[in-house]
């Protein structure tokens, strides 16, 4: 099997002036597509994780500004402009932590500054959206070949959240690691945590590699330093929603609490992610960690369990320090520590 692209498993493509996308909240029980031809509803998707994962999400917000664009009823370039920057405000306010989704906007809004006219905004905004998704696979596929040569045969690979082909257009990150692994003749084992309280490693990691004939083994979160502890494990890798330049890295709520016990058992712990999720302006105390619904936490699949009235944390989000992370992987190459210097020369190959 070609698994390398997945034509049926596209999580987000533009087609006919609209936007479908592969409803996520109904994996892996049900495959929905959906179909969004006004932005504020492709909004309402990114807020509602029907399509969630930073590298998708910046492609989403990316198409999301191009249906502005052809939604605006200006008639002249400014107010055109104008209208795109409303809609840019309310796609970027969905969710704050993974900076694919401001990368993604900025990226449309720098086209249609330089076009001169409505139709030519029009016509430059859809063809670079849909660039920016094509992109994305490629650089999924470089970032594969480069993260691949850090595996061994035989390693058990443990994984947390989804970074994964439906995390982004095809390929994945940390999965696209995964597989371009398998696909280089390595035999490799996957142990994918459940990722509470969302579920995305339940969900859509181990329905993805299997579906892919990966061996994925699933866990309760609260199963990890079990996994480690007993020799389950013998390389951890992660997507990411932000790495700064100093190579602090933002990744799904228990990320932190793995690399930590990655470290404190000698597992090499890897990230895995496109320059495009890099922030190199800013430090952890800009970063909004964004914080999720309380029902997310007081019930499970639609049963309540937890008492009424109860205080809820729900963080979706932790940040991992460099001292935790053995090497980024990214399109352009492996970072290694120390991160500030390797990162500033993976930029420069740019
Ligand atoms: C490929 S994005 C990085 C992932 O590891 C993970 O944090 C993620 O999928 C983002 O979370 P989500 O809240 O599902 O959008």
């Amino acid at each position: 099997m070609d698994s390398a692209i997945h034509p049926s498993l596209r999580t987000v493509e533009w087609k006919d002036n609209s936007v479908i996308m592969i409803d996520q909240t109904k994996l892996p029980n049900e495959l929905v597509y959906v179909k969004y031809t006004d932005f504020k509803d492709v909004a309402e998707a990114i807020r509602n994780l029907i399509v969630r994962g930073a590298p998708a999400i910046g492609v989403s917000g990316a198409f999301g500004l191009a249906l502005a664009a052809l939604q605006s009823k200006a008639t002249d370039r400014d107010s055109l402009i104008h209208d795109m920057e409303e809609a840019k405000k309310i796609l970027f306010e969905t969710r704050p932590t993974a900076i694919n989704l401001a990368w993604g906007l900025e990226r449309i809004m720098n086209v249609a500054r330089t076009a001169k006219t409505v139709s030519e905004i029009r016509d430059a905004v859809v063809r670079e959206a849909k660039i920016t998704a094509e992109e994305d696979i490629q650089i999924n596929m470089r970032m594969g070949k480069n993260g691949s040569t850090l595996f061994d045969n035989n390693d058990t690979i443990m994984t947390h959240c989804n970074a994964g082909a439906l995390a982004t257009v095809a390929y994945g990150t940390a999965l696209g690691v995964i597989r371009a692994t398998r696909d280089s003749g390595k035999s490799i084992k996957v142990i994918a945590t459940e990722t509470r309280p969302v579920m995305q490693g339940s969900r859509l990691t181990a329905f993805e590699l299997k579906h892919d004939g990966i061996d994925v083994s699933l866990i309760p979160d609260t199963a990890v330093g079990y996994s480690m502890a007993n020799g389950l494990v013998s390389k951890v890798i992660v997507g990411a929603d932000r790495i700064l330049a100093t190579g602090h890295v933002y990744n799904k709520i228990g990320t932190y609490q793995v690399a930590l016990m990655a470290k404190q058992h000698g597992i090499p712990f890897y990230v895995a992610a496109p320059l495009s999720t890099f922030d190199m302006k800013s430090t952890p105390k800009d970063v909004v960690i964004e914080q999720r619904k309380s029902t997310e936490v007081t019930g499970v699949a639609g049963k309540k369990t937890a008492p009424d009235d109860i205080k809820v944390i729900n963080p979706a989000f932790d940040m991992t320090p460099p001292e935790l992370i053995s090497g980024i992987i990214t399109e352009a190459g492996v970072a290694k520590p120390p991160f500030e210097e390797s990162i500033k020369k993976l930029f420069a190959k740019l």
